[in-house]
């Protein structure tokens, strides 16, 4: 398919990694020189072309992730996405899944999932404040996901979900330890919780409050990602790395209390 006005394309080339959106007679600025977008509307995704300094600059069509960490409004902490795809694996979720998530906070996670369970699912987006259901439905509209999402503005920990039996729910917020009750009731029999807490602290918590209700198979971990410099003459790990975003404990709900005999 050609690109047209309005799309977004990721321009890669010579030390330029850059996601930009398409509009009709302007022009594009990279460190390697200019590309007017007259020359880019009409191309294939995948074409090489030009800079005004003869740097070649490949367009190609972004992932949800390229828009989401380049273009997407931020109002809190995010989910990144070495940690929303160990979620989204170890939650089984997939198209038609229903999943619930409080916080909303910018919505990152929220586009995450919304992604994998269209075309047929839904996800539930529960967050006691305003303004990040705001900036989260913004950010859902520009990456044309929010027809797969359900914003709710309501705290979870006292009112609790709207919704019964769903696949999976996935709590980030200060105190998700207060939430899991609730978020237990949301979930379907055997459904799966997911939390994620930046703090050991708070992981002590999340375990108590889970070994109080009927979770079982619970595992917790963190996610390192190393990035290697992949340039043919240089390859070898990048200089700085992100060596902390948060910690996900993964439980899986059961409708009576497993318990075993003394020992
Ligand atoms: C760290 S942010 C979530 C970021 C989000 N996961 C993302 O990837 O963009 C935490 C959010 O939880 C919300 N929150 C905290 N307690 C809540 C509660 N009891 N009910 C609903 N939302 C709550 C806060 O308002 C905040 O927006």
């Amino acid at each position: 398919m050609p690109i047209k006005e309005g799309d977004y394309v990721l321009i890669v080339g010579d030390s330029v990694r850059s996601v930009v959106r398409i509009v009709k007679g302007s022009r594009i600025s990279t460190i390697r020189g200019i590309i007017n977008t007259d020359d880019v509307i009409g191309r294939e995704y995948g074409t090489v072309i030009k800079t005004n300094l003869g740097y070649n600059m490949a367009l190609l069509r972004p992932l949800i992730t390229d828009i989401l960490l380049e273009k997407a409004n931020r109002i809190t902490q995010v989910i990144y996405p070495k940690d929303a795809a160990q979620i989204i694996i170890n939650t089984g979720i997939g198209p038609g899944s229903r999943v619930a998530e409080a916080g909303v906070g910018s919505g990152f996670m929220t586009a995450m999932l919304a992604y994998y369970v269209k075309p047929n699912g839904k996800i539930y987006g529960y967050d006691k404040r305003e303004d990040s259901i705001s900036v989260a439905r913004k950010n859902l509209e520009m990456l044309g996901l929010i027809d797969w999402v359900e914003l709710r503005l309501r705290d979870v920990t006292n009112d609790g979900f709207l919704e019964r039996d769903l696949d999976a729910v996935v709590l980030d917020m200060g105190d998700p330890w207060n939430a899991i009750p609730k978020a237990t009731e949301a979930l379907r029999s055997d459904g799966v919780l997911v939390v994620y807490v930046p703090t050991v602290n708070q992981v002590l918590k999340v375990l108590n409050a889970m070994n109080k209700i009927n979770y079982v198979d619970i595992r917790m971990f963190d996610v390192m990602v190393r990035e290697w410099k992949t340039e043919p003459t240089e390859v070898r790990p990048q200089t700085w790395i992100n060596a902390h975003t948060g910690y996900l404990i993964i439980g899986r709900r059961t409708i009576m209390p497993v318990t075993q005999p003394a020992k």
